[in-house]
């Protein structure tokens, strides 16, 4: 099995770490026709302006939306959960626009910049470690998303089938379980399809 992780811009080496560590294959995905090699698709980290713009300037924005509408999976993580996003609270209009949630970006003010908590996830077992960057929010989710993680009454992470979400960054920890959780996801995937 294996799992790419976009590399135009953003936290790319660490994902793929943690990817292997589920025993999958991680690929660092920089063209379209790369995304031909994975199962799933992980979108990290970054500053999802920057991400968005190389998304649309190197023909990703139609690419993966493609790859989401054969049911492929997709994580996004921080930026790449903005860039999931249907909604960008605001002005500011969306990117893949694939996943219906209404994001806040910056969202925990300037004092709290960065911090990391330990965090209950829906379908894992003992608390995850969260590392927060400049994170966004989740302001508001469709009926057909599932809400995973709460952080102080605020949704962090959120599912909507094949795709996944999350405020913070997984793969800044030795904590690889959301990583397998995803993991999972794309073997599901794959097993539905045989
Ligand atoms: N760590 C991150 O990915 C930060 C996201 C960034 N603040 C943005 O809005 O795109």
């Amino acid at each position: 099995m294996r799992i790419g992780v976009l590399a135009l811009q953003g936290a790319v080496t660490e994902h793929i770490v943690s990817i292997e560590k589920t025993g999958a294959q991680g690929l660092p995905i920089k063209r379209v026709e790369e995304l031909d090699r994975v199962d799933g698709l992980i979108i990290p980290g970054g500053e999802s302006t920057t991400i968005g713009k190389l998304m649309r300037k190197y023909g990703f924005i139609e690419a993966v939306r493609e790859f989401a509408g054969q049911g492929k999976p997709i994580f996004g993580t921080c930026a790449g959960m903005i860039v999931l996003a249907k909604r960008i609270a605001g002005d500011e209009a969306g990117h893949l626009e694939l996943m219906d949630i209404t994001v806040a970006r910056n969202a925990f003010g300037r004092q709290r910049e960065s911090f990391e908590c330990d965090l209950e996830v829906k379908g894992i077992a003992e608390p995850v470690r969260a590392v927060f960057i400049r994170a966004p929010l989740i302001e508001e989710v469709g009926p057909d998303v599932e809400v995973l993680t709460l952080y102080k009454d605020e949704i962090v992470t959120a599912r909507q089938g094949n795709l996944l979400a999350c405020s913070f960054h997984p793969e800044l920890t030795d904590d690889y379980r959301l990583h397998q959780y995803f993991a999972d996801m794309v073997e599901d995937r794959i097993a539905a399809n045989l």
